[in-house]
């Protein structure tokens, strides 16, 4: 029997919009800052079909992979140590390799196409597929937004429970990426890499996240108990959507942008991938982040008033001259920070 692994995050079922529920989104994302998400629409096919393309993609020869390198608006591919999640402890980048979608329009699900390598290219049922996913992740990206605006009783006169969505418009640009990631095994690495992707907090409002079963490595960091706990692969608990072939829940965390958003309410979590003793991992991962324009000044929340009052969150998201930083411009900054080779 295999060892069933502890789950240390809450499940919420979002498949309908009412307090409780937002009351619930809100403690893990105020506590622990992930929690897995039930009660969405995707399917187990849909989700199965996304990891088959993600594989086919990385098993081409490198040289094909490094025709579409990632360009200046972070779309394309990022090879094995380009990227260094964390400078202070990891001397080598992170040993992974990963294709970025950008630069979305989520009225179509269009990206950026010049860099999509012939797999991937416009016309082929693969781009439709992709277009179809990022559609379906900012819907439910969105519908978690509202229920947090909802638990966090976002005043009435100011937009209430649509004020993130607002902010969040599939008309408007925003450095929201889509992340097909692939972490080779532990015999293909040199002995000292003992870490998959550096301990890193995300840059975003909200990082949605697809993991395989057996294929985990995911670790949160709970600063009260300064222990990494494992964020498992988990099945749905409702015989109703595994019935429905449902897709198992969605891993879901807060990052930089809503945590400064909300006077550090809502907790942006370090977290990292290890490396088990053998086996590849396969994540996809949705970065979904606010309009470029969007200041990050304190939401209109009764909760966020509160906290800053007793001066939590005071002086984080700002620019050097003391005046808050928009979304774009602080993606780009960690993008800046993150990136070994720069770019
Ligand atoms: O692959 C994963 O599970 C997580 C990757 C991650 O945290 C990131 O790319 O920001
Ligand atoms: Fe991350």
């Amino acid at each position: 029997m295999s060892e069933i692994k502890e789950n240390p995050l809450k499940v919420v079922d979002v498949s309908t919009i009412d307090q409780t529920t937002a009351d619930a989104i809100l403690d893990g994302f105020a506590t622990q800052g992930f929690l897995f998400v039930d009660g969405h629409d995707f399917t187990q096919e849909e989700v199965d079909h996304f990891f088959d393309i993600s594989k086919d993609y990385f098993t081409q020869p490198h040289s094909e992979k490094i025709k579409y390198a990632i360009d200046v608006d972070d779309c394309g591919y990022t090879t094995y140590n380009q990227e260094n999640l964390n400078h202070e402890t990891q001397i080598k980048g992170d040993p992974k390799e990963a294709f970025n979608f950008g630069k979305f329009n989520f009225l179509t699900g269009d990206c950026k196409k010049e860099m999509l390598p012939p797999v991937f290219a416009p016309g082929t049922e693969n781009y439709e597929f992709i277009k179809k996913m990022s559609l379906k992740l900012h819907a439910l990206g969105s519908r978690i937004l509202n229920l947090l605006a909802l638990g966090l009783q976002i005043d009435e006169d100011q937009g209430g429970v649509n004020w993130f969505s607002d902010r969040h418009r599939a008309d408007a640009p925003s450095m929201t990426s889509m992340r097909m990631l692939h972490y080779p095994s532990a015999s293909k690495l040199d002995a000292e890499q003992a870490i998959r992707a550096g301990a890193h907090t995300d840059y975003g409002s909200l990082t949605l996240l697809f993991q395989k079963k057996g294929e985990e490595g995911l670790e949160l960091y709970e600063p009260y108990r300064e222990q990494w706990k494992t964020v498992p692969y988990i099945e749905s608990t409702s015989s109703e959507y595994n019935k429905q072939g449902k897709a198992a829940p969605i891993v879901v965390n807060i990052a930089d942008q809503l945590s400064f958003w909300t006077n550090q309410v809502l907790k942006s979590t370090l977290h990292r991938v290890v490396l088990p003793t053998d086996g590849d991992r396969y994540s996809i991962v949705f970065f979904f982040d606010a309009n470029d324009d969007t200041l990050l000044v304190p939401i209109p929340s009764k909760i966020v008033r509160e906290a800053g009052e007793k001066g939590v969150g005071k002086g984080i998201g700002l620019n050097e001259d003391g005046s808050y930083i928009n979304a774009k411009d602080y993606s780009l900054k960690r993008f800046k920070e993150t990136y070994a080779t720069g770019h």
